[in-house]
């Protein structure tokens, strides 16, 4: 028999234990010797495990009980008394008992041509840029400006307004600033790192501010003498001090950060600065940073001197970036531009880039987990250097996907291998150093790679070349949502992205959706995915459902095998469902966490418990009101998101 065909069902036809009562005690001490009692402690795990395992040919076929086993439920899969204590575990079928899915049909959709791509009839030199922005530039083969740039590169060169630039992810908004500002600074007579402070870029996150500051340190072969710096916290305070000390003409900083730096390092001078770029306007501010940007512009306009270079503008110009609308970028605006000039393109900003290719799946609970590995299987299927990223609603849950996809049990893990394909896990709770590494190891992979992360990798991040995302979790705002499928498609290229969505009400969130998606949505069936990914070659119409079923079983046996990957699958799974609990409350009819099925997703954690069991940790507590259950909830998950983008040192 094939190891890969096989099931585990219990070992040895058990005798009926007889159940002994035991009371008195803590129930911890309890449920030991009641489990002792009936002989399921601890040493009888191994034994349970992979021993009298049966066929499965067909997915729907019952298979007879052990001896002593009761037969369960009829439509259920066969099941396992497991290590339950009143309620016992089972061990159901991926393929049973599953909610019913909505039809729609599956055509193909025409995918419309590129909306945030260069435009062929335009030049860099053209807008006014010199000969070598214009040589360094065609030596990255950046030919031709973007819509946006087209129009930011020319009035920031020429102008003294304020602006407020609004465009498409991946539509080129970084180089569209840092161009002219840089060309500016190259105007300047003998300038070099001595000369003072003219431009400051501030970032939502530390990983956009070192990807934005690379932009510069890149354009300084232009000029060697132009110095770009940063202050992005999670690094060592002192050596960013040095830095500030010795000088820098363009700095890129999070606002916690420099803060910071305005409050303790006497030799940061901001009284030269004349362009002030607030990058990612909608995020400074979902993030709290209201305050440290109000201290940060009051500190600039109460320290600005005047200069003599003609080249830079008199005033301050301050430039707002954002790729969506929202009132809290408006509020932003009022507090950092002065009759600002609104540049934007065409096309709408608020739809995804026309060349995207949308995919959605709705896939039963149970089936989350193998789903997911067999979407990465068949995206990176004849692939030789992809890159996938994945989206997670929560840190606990991409380190639970991440060792259950590699088998890595040390949660210090940050990489490995899937399927011959580089893995890799991001979130804010790794170092900062982590971090960086991570990006940089998964940017440079020279095979297939994947990252799996949390959204502090949505905004502004420019990985190179993403062919793919996957929305595993569904975004907690549509503004997520467009910017974490803008990771691909990004300047006119190609991508593909592909939302997970459970049956029933998230099935609505495709109403909500689909005005985003000008090339339409592109529906596929979870087990075309599956068969696609798991059907043995030259096996057509039969094995695949075997193969998933294999597949996830795997996991759930490795983790009653590990101990701490146990622990790391439990604490994903409980961190998901705060996660999901604090789903808006206008989205309230796809997402509510009261209609959840928890025993069939916590199986997609590999877990046989039952959820309740895991969420209090098996202690009974003091029964706590919907409304501040939610309440807590949706302060962890404040807590918990603004940890993920700690950007203070
Ligand atoms: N004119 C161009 N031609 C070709 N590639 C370009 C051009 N301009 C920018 N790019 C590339 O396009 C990618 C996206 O640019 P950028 O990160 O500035 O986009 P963005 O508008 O800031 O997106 P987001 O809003 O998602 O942060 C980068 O890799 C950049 O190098």
């Amino acid at each position: 028999m094939e190891d890969d065909l096989l099931l585990n069902f219990a070992s040895e036809p058990p005798a009926k234990k007889q159940k002994v009562k035991v009371t008195g005690g803590k129930w911890k001490d309890r449920r030991k010797s009641q489990l002792a009692s009936e002989g399921r402690g601890r040493n009888e795990k191994k034994e349970k495990l992979g021993v009298n395992q049966t066929k499965l040919g067909d997915r729907t076929k019952d298979v007879a009980p052990a001896e002593g086993e009761e037969r369960p439920h009829k439509t259920a899969f066969p099941e396992r008394r497991g290590e339950g204590g009143k309620n016992n575990t089972y061990v159901s079928s991926l393929f049973t008992a599953n909610p019913e899915i909505q039809d729609r049909p599956i055509a193909e959709i025409d995918v419309l041509s590129p909306s945030n791509a260069p435009l062929d009839t335009s030049s860099f030199s053209g807008l006014g840029l010199n000969d070598r922005i214009n040589a360094h530039l065609l030596g990255q083969r950046i030919e031709n400006p973007t819509k946006i740039q087209q129009q930011v590169i020319p009035r920031l060169l020429a102008g003294n307004n304020d602006l407020f630039v609004q465009a498409q992810t991946g539509s080129g908004k970084t180089l569209a600033f840092a161009l002219p500002i840089f060309q500016k600074l190259m105007e300047i007579p003998n300038i070099d790192r001595t000369s003072g402070l003219f431009a400051l870029i501030l970032a939502p996150t530390r990983e956009l501010a070192t990807q934005i500051y690379s932009v510069f340190e890149s354009l300084s072969r232009c000029h060697h003498k132009i110095v770009a710096g940063n202050v992005i916290g999670g690094e060592k305070k002192k050596s960013e001090k040095a830095r500030l000390r010795k000088g820098v003409n363009i700095l890129v900083a999070t606002p916690g950060r420099l803060v910071d730096h305005i409050e303790h390092t006497q030799k940061l001078d901001l009284s030269k600065i004349r362009y002030v770029v607030l990058d990612e306007g909608d995020r400074l501010m979902e993030l709290g940073f209201e305050e440290s940007i109000t201290k940060i512009l009051h500190s600039i306009s109460s320290t600005a001197v005047p200069l003599q270079y003609p080249s830079l503008p008199a005033k301050r110009i301050s430039i707002l970036c954002s790729a969506t609308i929202k009132s809290t970028v408006k509020k932003l605006g009022e507090l950092s531009l002065e009759k600002a000039e609104l540049v934007t393109t065409s096309e709408q900003i608020t739809k995804v880039p026309d060349q995207l290719v949308q995919q959605v799946v709705v896939i039963p609970p149970k089936l989350r987990f193998v789903t997911l590995a067999g979407t990465l299987k068949n995206l990176i299927k004849d692939q030789t250097a992809s890159r996938t990223i994945v989206f997670f609603s929560c840190s606990g849950s991409v380190d639970f996907h991440f060792i259950a996809l590699t088998r890595k049990a040390a949660s210090e893990d940050t990489s490995g291998t899937l399927f011959g394909s580089s893995i890799f896990k991001l979130h804010g709770s790794l170092s900062q150093q982590t971090r960086t590494s991570t990006l940089k190891q998964f940017a440079d992979s020279p095979n297939n790679a994947i990252l799996l992360c949390t959204d502090v990798a949505s905004r502004g991040l420019d990985l190179p070349h993403i062919n793919n995302v996957v929305e595993f979790d569904p975004p907690f705002a549509l503004d997520d949502h467009l910017h974490r499928v803008g990771r691909t498609a990004r300047a006119g290229s190609l991508g593909k992205s592909v939302l997970f969505l459970l049956p029933g009400d998230e099935e609505n969130y495709l109403k909500i959706i689909e005005p985003l998606h000008p090339s339409g949505i592109q529906f596929k069936k979870y087990e075309s995915v599956l068969k696609e990914a798991f059907e043995k070659p030259g096996e057509k119409g039969g094995s695949w459902d075997t193969q998933a079923t294999t597949f996830h079983l795997d996991l759930e046996r490795w983790l009653l095998e590990e101990p701490r990957a146990k622990e790391i699958a439990a604490n994903g799974f409980i961190s998901h469902i705060k996660a999901y609990a604090t789903h808006l409350a206008s989205e309230r009819e796809c997402f509510n966490v009261k209609k959840i099925h928890l025993g069939h997703l916590a199986k997609s954690f590999g877990l046989r418990e039952t959820p309740k069991k895991l969420a209090s940790g098996g202690e009974r507590k003091k029964k706590e009101d919907g409304k501040s259950k939610m309440l807590r909830m949706a302060k962890m998950h404040l807590q918990a998101q603004t940890d993920e983008f700690n950007t203070f040192g």
